[in-house]
């Protein structure tokens, strides 16, 4: 399948990630796309795999859109998105999804598992959770590759694999691109993928820097490190090699490297050379210029890192004190828990809003943040107006009465002020600031012999695990899609589908449950220790006046609630 990307442009929250990418792959063609971390990789796969639109420019396959089927896409560690009770059933999900008729899919899952090395006989009554590492990665791409797609795209495939486990996994993407699929892959490693590419696409801060044959990256790294990325090991050796006269041709490969020198052996070192592990030269490129990611790149990178800081530091929000914040949370939480009327509870809702614009969070993610509240709220709401006595309206059998909604509506609103206040203060404080006021706050509770240290880590990670799972809550959603699922609204929340995003998540967060014990514990953790506070508080003039107009506010709204 030939892939065509024209004037391709993207955003995050109005952030631009991708710039005016220009790209034509060929049918039938394995293409490694590297970068150094947040080049645009990942983003720019899932624009080819049609799981994101861009924002401006067309992505064309075969010269038209992408028809359900045509791409499938593995992300990175796909292991942790399985679901099925068998590994039969993993594979029939994603061909169901895609309308394969139910008599064709025993053959396409067979023959699909045959592909990854993985036989029906052996593995197909078993549960996808007991496989090794590398063979769930394999599973996955068993999966991807059974609705037979004309494009394949991997992003990271060998991150996480031992290297046995990665070297027969890259021996079966060479295999399937032998076969004519056409294969894109997201990669970090490039000396495992480049000498099996064909084509290569470097990408530098969101541009393409390089298009074109992947040999060209073997036979002159200067494009590479211009990216900002290292060269692989078999490149940088032949290439100081062949300046030394020892090497004729520059290796495409570790194994025409290794075959090179064993034509022709390296002469004896001489007497008086001392030994390697007392000078060990830098390799170099004629001219002293050092391998290392090009200078002025990187110097570019980080400065633009150090200006993302900068204006992120510079935001009133953020550079507000977090004892000031835990204050507004605490008297807005006990503010909008006293209101009974709705006079109050509309004050408190404009004021929030207020609140929420000036910290400009973007407002797709508070919407992705809301969503679920909304669905439940809107349940709760009708269920608290049920009456089966002297109903005000009736629907069918069911009654619903006018105080009930009056009262579940009052009740309903205070709980979404209490969930924005939450979500304003997680959005606009980081983990560090968060706890270290908290700790202040509560120190006093210290002299009754109260561990508080163990309370406030434990509100800190609480605060933070809810936007943790709300992204792994996403990334999930797009694996399924990737399998074929592509339904909106209220469909994607049918109950096998609410279980299919359920079962993995859970498995997630008990993972990164056992993952934090586990980094507590080997850090030492001792809670009756002292430790070095992992932010400063400092208290300036503005947080004075702040904390005036937040006690002023709360004046203000417990009035208002007293007096309606
Ligand atoms: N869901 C998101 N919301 C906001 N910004 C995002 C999101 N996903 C990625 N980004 C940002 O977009 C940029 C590109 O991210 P992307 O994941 O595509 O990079 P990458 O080259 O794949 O990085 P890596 O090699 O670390 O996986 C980064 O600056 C990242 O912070």
């Amino acid at each position: 399948m030939r892939i065509q990307a024209n004037h391709v442009f993207f955003s995050y929250d109005r952030l631009p990630v991708l710039t005016d990418i220009n790209l034509d792959i060929r049918e039938g063609t394995l293409t490694v796309l590297c970068g150094v971390t947040g080049s645009g990789k990942s983003t720019l796969l899932r624009l080819l795999s049609g799981l994101a639109e861009p924002a401006a420019g067309t992505i064309l396959l075969d010269g038209g859109q992408a028809a359900a089927g045509n791409v499938s896409m593995v992300f990175q560690q796909p292991e942790t998105q399985l679901f099925a009770g068998s590994v039969h059933q993993e594979l029939e999900y994603g061909l169901a999804e895609r309308g394969v008729p139910g008599p064709q899919r025993l053959e396409l899952i067979r023959s699909a598992l045959a592909r990854v090395g993985l036989p029906y006989d052996e593995f197909g009554g078993r549960s996808p959770f007991l496989l090794s590492g590398g063979e769930k990665r394999r599973l996955c791409i068993a999966a991807a590759i059974a609705s037979l797609p004309g494009l394949l795209v991997l992003d990271e495939p060998t991150a996480g694999l031992d290297p046995q486990a990665a070297g027969s996994l890259l021996e079966l993407l060479h295999g399937l691109r032998r076969s004519g699929l056409t294969l894109v892959i997201g990669t970090h490693d490039l000396d495992s993928f480049l000498p099996i590419a064909d084509e290569a696409i470097v990408m530098s801060q969101g541009a393409v820097h390089y298009s074109g044959p992947a040999s060209t990256l073997s036979a002159d790294p200067l494009v590479l490190t211009g990216a900002g990325l290292e060269p692989p090991a078999y490149s940088r050796l032949g290439h100081r090699l062949r300046q030394r006269g020892l090497l004729a041709e520059l290796p495409d490969s570790l194994d025409s490297l290794l075959a090179a020198l064993a034509e022709q052996p390296l002469p004896a070192p001489p007497e008086e050379a001392p030994p390697a592990s007392v000078q060990i030269p830098r390799l170099s490129w004629s001219g002293g210029e050092n391998l290392l990611p090009a200078k002025g790149n990187m110097a570019g990178r980080s400065s633009a890192a150090t200006d993302i800081q900068t204006a992120s530091a510079r935001k009133p929000w953020q550079r507000l004190d977090p004892r000031v914040k835990w204050l507004g949370m605490v008297l807005g939480t006990l503010a909008v828990l006293g209101m009974q009327a709705l006079l109050p509870l509309l004050l408190a809702s404009g004021l929030i809003t207020g609140l929420m614009l000036s910290a400009r969070i973007p407002w797709q993610r508070t919407i992705r943040f809301f969503r679920p509240f909304l669905l439940m709220f809107l349940f709760l709401w009708l269920l608290s107006a049920l009456t089966w006595s002297s109903p005000d309206y009736k629907l069918g059998p069911v009654g619903l009465s006018l105080a009930g909604m009056e009262r579940g509506g009052l009740n309903v609103l205070r709980f979404l002020l209490l969930v924005a206040l939450g979500f304003l203060f997680t959005e606009t404080t980081t983990g560090a600031p968060l706890r270290e006021a908290l700790e202040w706050g509560i120190a006093p509770l210290k002299k009754l012999g109260i561990r508080t240290r163990n309370w406030s880590l434990a509100v800190s990670v609480t605060l933070q695990f809810v936007p943790w799972i709300l992204d792994k809550l996403a990334q999930l959603q797009l694996a399924l899609n990737s399998r074929g699922r592509k339904a909106r609204g209220m469909a994607r929340y049918t109950p096998r589908q609410v279980a299919l995003l359920i079962v993995p998540l859970l498995i997630l967060v008990i993972g990164m449950g056992d993952e934090l014990a586990t980094a507590v514990e080997s850090r030492g953790y001792d809670p009756t220790k002292e430790r070095t506070p992992a932010y400063l508080l400092s208290w300036q003039n503005r947080d004075t006046l702040v904390m005036l107009c937040i006690l002023l506010a709360a004046a203000l709204l417990w009035t208002v609630s007293r007096f309606s």
